[in-house]
């Protein structure tokens, strides 16, 4: 497992739950809060349908939330809004801005993520321009995103000497999950496993199986 670098105190493994594209924000409240009472290490915000009004609604309501289970609120696509709410990071792909400029905006201190698919190189760069973790998929289908370009679990391997923590993502079960924290993946980053099961914290639960011992 690589830390983390920051002076924060966050784990550096477990389950990475991203938000569905939930447009009740109660209903939104209600599941996040289920997913982080069952043990979820850090939380992203994603909604990839919403306006920039009820983004920055749902991220505040959520926010507090994180706070309270100590678990790291992460933004994804847009570093101004993480840097408006003070979120703790970002999620940055390959369309949503220069990594270095979020660095600058956000602080040392900020969790900043990279998307590389499934190439290494791109988390050579991502590494090298400040990020503090980086993410390589899909590695099963993905009902989220069905048209994901695919990675091979061996780039986990590849990216150990890195330094930071590498996230899996991309179709991620219970069942499949254990195969890529075998592989490498210090975190697994999870949106319809979790939010789209009748009950996300069973399902979370289910998840943190992925990282305990084998006998
Ligand atoms: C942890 C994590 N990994 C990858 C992504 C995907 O980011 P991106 O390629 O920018 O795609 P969108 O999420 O914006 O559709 C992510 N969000 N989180
Ligand atoms: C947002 C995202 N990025 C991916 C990538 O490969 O970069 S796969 C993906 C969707 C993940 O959702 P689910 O857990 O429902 O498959
Ligand atoms: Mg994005």
């Amino acid at each position: 497992m690589n830390p983390l670098r920051t002076n924060r105190s966050w784990p550096s493994s477990g389950l990475y739950a991203i938000t569905p594209d939930e447009a009740d924000s109660q209903r939104l409240l209600e599941r996040v809060k289920a997913v982080l009472g069952a043990g979820a290490a850090w939380l992203q915000y994603r909604n990839k349908r919403a306006d920039a009004d009820l983004r920055m609604r749902q991220a505040r309501l959520l926010q507090p939330l994180c706070a309270r289970y100590r678990v790291p609120f992460i933004i994804n696509d847009d570093w101004r809004l993480a840097a408006m709410i003070r979120a703790d990071g970002a999620h940055l792909g390959e369309d949503d801005g220069e990594l270095a400029a979020a660095r600058a905006a956000l602080g040392a201190d900020a969790i900043i993520g990279a998307s590389c698919y499934d190439r290494i190189e791109l988390a050579r760069e991502a590494v090298a321009a400040g990020a503090s973790y980086v993410a390589f998929g899909a590695f099963f289908p993905s009902p989220t995103k069905p048209h994901a370009r695919v990675a091979r679990p061996a780039l986990l391997a590849d990216a150990a000497s890195l330094g930071v923590p590498r996230v899996a993502i991309g179709g991620i079960t219970p069942d499949n999950g254990r195969s890529l924290v075998d592989a490498g993946a210090d975190l697994l980053a999870v949106i319809s496993g979790v939010f789209d099961a009748p009950d996300p914290a069973s399902a979370t639960r289910a998840y943190l199986s992925c990282f305990a011992p084998s006998h």
